[in-house]
């Protein structure tokens, strides 16, 4: 389903006009659809129904308590990369037991949190974290639930800067030590080994690299058992990419296949971290048009969200697919623009040369599939507030965080008495 539709010729999420939501909270605003959370998150869970295998959503694609706390209720549990994550995690309702606490630089602090705290799992990226984790847990009397993210040295064929599981990536456990690392944290004291973890790169479009991946793990497990040593579990992050463009993306049947065909008869429990294939194309950034400028070579289209709203464009030159609130007609012009943010930046700039239908002054547009690393990677640059978040459900919506005021924002500053 595809939450965001055109209705007499107005963009609609859900039943809820965008337009209203506009006059209503402003803009720059983000707007996420609870219907499609549900049913991207249900794909997964009917797919994987006839695997043992548990869900852990990714906060860090979309980690407004709203979602977290949709996701909790439909069974996920979540995987964070922060204490601050889980803070907002356990806040949302997802209970300690449900959490799993990837991340490459774990702080002595976080750890202790989320021992005490009594999370699922850790899942460990080096032998000096996993020596930590150690010592932490000895010193609380407590011992740490652990899988080793092991670097399987896989092109995940994506992305450079998202792009996990490759020998050069910071990521894992170089295979090559892996058995190694792991027969050393059997013998620890405070680390109860369980199995493995792999991630190896967001956005993937093709599963080859996801096969060879999890093949690798496989054979891992086999190394390991033949050793002596147990494998009871292996979480095998997330990834799936999404169609920004149109293009065709792993289809999550083919993926339940592929796991099926490489981990599927170890008989070990199994666990998937999706972020962005649950939240991403169930939300967009809503702007309004500030001014349209003839340039000498091109027309610019200057909107009121940015690149501390949505960074990705900048980022990644990553394609947001940008539709006008109103629809254009069967006849309506096309015409090539650069649509660009009012940030003092030549790259806060969204769509380079984009054919589009004809915008005015005050017109609402949306940048398409927002809803995964968007609002969370938003930023106060140039003093701009961080934009509202809306949650939409029917014909419902409510906003889910407000527009920082500038009050909040500049009253942090501190001008210190001696100056
Ligand atoms: C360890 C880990 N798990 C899960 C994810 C979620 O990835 P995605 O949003 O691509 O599904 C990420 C981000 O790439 C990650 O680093
Ligand atoms: N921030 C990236 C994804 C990073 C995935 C996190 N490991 C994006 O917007 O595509």
């Amino acid at each position: 389903m595809n939450p965001f539709h055109h209705k007499d010729g107005e963009l609609y999420a859900e039943d809820v006009p965008l337009r209203r939501i506009a006059e209503d909270v402003g803009t720059p605003c983000y707007v996420y659809s609870s219907a499609a959370i549900t049913e991207r998150y249900q794909r997964y869970a009917t797919s994987l129904s006839g695997l043992n295998a548990r869900i852990y959503y990714s906060v860090k694609a979309n980690s407004n308590q709203a979602v977290i706390a949709t996701l909790g209720r439909l069974g996920a549990g979540a995987d964070v990369v922060s204490v601050g994550e889980m803070y907002r995690a356990l806040k949302a309702g997802i209970a300690a037991k449900d959490i799993v606490f990837a991340g490459v630089g774990k702080t002595r602090d976080e750890m202790v949190a989320a021992l005490q705290a009594g999370i699922h799992q850790f899942n460990v990226e080096s032998r000096g974290e996993l020596l930590t984790l150690n010592e932490t847990a000895v010193s609380l009397g407590k011992r740490a639930p652990t899988v080793l993210r092991i670097n399987p040295d896989v092109d995940a064929k994506t992305h450079a800067k998202i792009s996990t599981g490759k020998a050069e990536n910071k990521f894992g456990i170089d295979i090559a030590h892996a058995a190694e690392i792991y027969a050393e944290a059997a013998s620890l004291p405070g680390i109860e080994i369980i199995g493995l973890a792999c991630h190896i790169g967001s956005q993937l479009l093709d599963i080859a690299p996801y096969r060879s991946a999890f093949a690798k793990l496989a054979d891992l497990t086999r190394q390991l058992r033949g050793s002596g040593l147990t494998v009871g579990r292996i979480d095998l992050g997330g990834g799936i990419g999404v169609s920004y463009r149109g293009e065709q993306t792993i289809s999550i049947d083919d993926y339940t296949t592929a796991v099926m065909e490489t981990v599927g008869n170890l008989g070990v429990q199994l666990e998937m971290e999706p972020g962005r294939s649950i939240v991403a194309d169930a939300g967009l950034l809503l702007a309004k048009v500030i001014n349209v400028k003839e340039g000498v070579s091109r027309k610019f289209v200057i909107v009121d969200a940015a690149m501390n709203d949505l960074i990705r464009p900048a980022l990644y030159e990553a394609y947001h697919e940008i539709l006008p609130i109103r629809a254009p007609g069967d006849d309506a012009r096309v015409e090539r623009v650069d649509v660009v943010g009012p940030i003092c930046e030549s790259g806060d700039l969204f769509a380079e040369q984009r054919p589009m239908p004809p915008v005015s002054p005050g017109d609402l547009v949306a940048f398409c599939t927002a809803g995964a690393y968007g609002a969370v990677m938003a930023s106060t640059y140039n003093t701009r507030p961080i934009a509202p978040e809306v949650m939409v459900k029917g014909g419902e919506y409510q906003v889910v965080r407000p527009r920082l005021s500038y009050d909040t924002m500049i009253g942090q500053d501190v001008v210190p008495s001696w100056l």
